[in-house]
């Protein structure tokens, strides 16, 4: 896997080892660091699979030497656990029914519209109910077999809400820790949830529950009290929750804020590299060395908001405010989710509107909006971020928002500017970026405007204090500090633990230290 996002075939196992016994610490997700790719004639090979998540915890399950329990991304994959890549996998099998009831129905059809403010309309579907409880079984046992007694479990995100108390049931010796990588959401929404009891217990399984944002602890610790503990005879008194802890029964469940981060260094110093650094002036060569090179790098969902950019772009051609001579636009774009029907629209939509400016603005040769609709390999990627002089960050909701981070953490030259929506967990800590708010699209088109057109000396300004920020909160220190609370209790730091009271400028002041 690594750097280059593809490893050799596993259909021979002659590049992977059998795992050597039970381990000390687990990390649980829905999927693997590595997809399984099954290829034309009949082998096999892992590549790397999307999203933030593997990103941020690959390089600490390779420092913890842990095990990683999750599913190879392809249906009817019966694989024995296996060390690939140095990493100790094992692969939790899933049928294509299971796919599409838990993955592509209950997890991003119901629980990712209703966590991201309901942008699309959640459904709720009593048989993709009963497949999130029968593939949340299957993980729990399957971790309940690679964890060593007294082993320290680490459950990951929303599709895997169960998982806690399932796991508790299983094996009382372990330590188990969840975090969830999206928004939790408001009470006014979660409570549409027709499973909501369910889940907030399912989630109270874990010793600590981890969100990025103070706003999702207090959400849950609200609902907490709220729902849980109802089935008892005498009402709401199986749980209280306070400042941060919520007491079920005798056992005491600690909440908190802790915002996820990027391995920063490594991403600083592969930036800085002469081979990247070559390929960044080539990328601008092969634009046709525009004066502006603008940069959105994303997942394809409709969360991303990358119709919301591609509409202020639109407008400020329409208005002259950007020179389609000297300006373009580079869409990265990786597929997900293909068959989920939001998606399938959403892609539509979007094609559809960056063929309207190219073929309203491009020239033969010079589109004003380059489109790729794949994943790029890793050092592409590093090498787009420092050739893009601003960085275009619009979700309508995103739970942190790792591109964000990304990008400042490649610019060692101080140049680029970062325009980032209000509505990502990034911009609590990213103050000196162009905030927009992505429902206003005059916001979007001045900042997007402003962002084009900065003084270098201010764009310097701002990059470093972004830089100061995203190399001191790297991913290592995200973890160290969730794992240090999992195991110490009571001696986690108040920056930590978000306090039920605790407000927005509260936890920015604490998280970036300059009050
Ligand atoms: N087109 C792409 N090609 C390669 N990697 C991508 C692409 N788009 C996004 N990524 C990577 O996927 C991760 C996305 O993380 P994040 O921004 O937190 O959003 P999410 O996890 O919701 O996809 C980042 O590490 C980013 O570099
Ligand atoms: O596994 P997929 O369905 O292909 O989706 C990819 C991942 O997307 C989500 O990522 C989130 O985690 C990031 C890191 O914490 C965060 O920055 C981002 O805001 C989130 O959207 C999802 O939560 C993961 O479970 C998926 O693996």
């Amino acid at each position: 896997m690594a750097a280059s996002s593809e490893s050799s075939a596993s259909s021979s196992r002659s590049t992977s080892d059998p795992v050597s016994g039970q381990a000390d610490f687990v990390v649980v997700a829905n999927r693997l660091p590595v997809d399984l790719e099954r290829l034309p004639d009949g082998t096999t090979r892992w590549k790397r699979s999307p999203g933030g998540l593997v990103t941020a915890l690959e390089p600490i399950l390779r420092r913890n030497k842990g095990a990683w329990v999750g599913w190879a991304g392809v249906p009817d994959a019966e694989l024995d656990p296996v060390v690939e890549d140095d990493l100790e996998l094992y692969p939790v099998p899933l049928s294509a029914a299971e796919i599409a009831d838990y993955y592509e129905g209950f997890s991003n059809a119901t629980l990712w519209p209703l966590y991201h403010d309901v942008i699309v309309k959640p459904e709720y579907n009593r048989a993709w109910w009963n497949a999130y409880v029968e593939v949340n079984r299957r993980f729990a046992e399957a971790t309940s077999k690679a964890a060593a007694q007294g082993a320290t479990v680490w459950i990951q995100d929303y599709q895997l809400q169960l998982v806690p108390k399932m796991l508790r049931m299983l094996r009382p010796d372990l330590t188990i820790g969840f975090f969830l990588h999206i928004p939790f959401p408001p009470v006014e929404l979660f409570m549409q949830m027709p499973w909501r009891t369910e889940i907030i217990e399912g989630l109270l399984g874990a010793d600590l529950i981890g969100f990025h944002l103070p706003g999702g602890a207090q959400n849950f610790l609200y609902l907490a009290r709220k729902l849980a503990g109802q089935q008892t005879s005498r009402g709401n008194v199986g749980v209280r929750s306070k400042l941060g802890v919520v007491q079920v029964g005798f056992r005491t469940v600690r909440v908190g804020a802790f915002p996820i981060s990027i391995d920063s260094g490594q991403l600083d110093e592969q930036s800085r590299s002469k081979s990247i650094r070559d390929r960044a002036r080539k990328i601008r060569k092969e634009l046709g060395n525009p004066k502006h090179i603008m940069l959105g790098v994303d997942r394809l969902d409709y969360t991303k908001g990358i119709d919301v950019r591609l509409a202020a772009l639109h407008e400020l051609l329409d208005e002259n405010r950007v020179d389609p001579a000297d300006t373009v636009l580079v869409q990265l774009a990786t597929p997900s989710r293909e068959r989920v029907e939001s998606y399938v629209h959403m892609r539509g939509e979007i094609e559809q509107s960056v063929s309207r400016i190219n073929g309203e603005y491009g020239e033969v040769g010079r589109p004003v909006v380059h489109y790729i609709h794949r994943p790029i390999p890793r050092d592409e990627l590093i090498a787009f971020f420092v050739a893009a002089d601003v960085m275009l960050v619009t979700p309508l909701r995103d739970g942190m928002n790792l591109v964000a981070k990304e990008y400042v953490a490649c610019r060692s030259d101080l140049g680029g500017a970062l325009l980032l929506s209000e509505f990502t967990g990034a911009a609590a800590e990213l103050r000196q970026a162009f905030l927009c708010n992505p429902h206003d699209l005059d916001s979007v088109k001045d900042a997007m405007e402003q962002a084009l057109n900065q003084p270098k000396e201010d764009g310097r300004r701002h990059m470093r204090a972004l830089r100061r920020q995203v190399l001191a909160h790297d991913v290592d220190r995200w973890a160290r500090s969730f794992l240090d609370a999992l195991a110490h209790g009571g001696a986690a730091g108040p920056a930590l633990i978000a306090p039920a009271e605790a407000s927005e400028s509260d936890y920015t002041e604490d998280a970036t230290g300059n009050s």
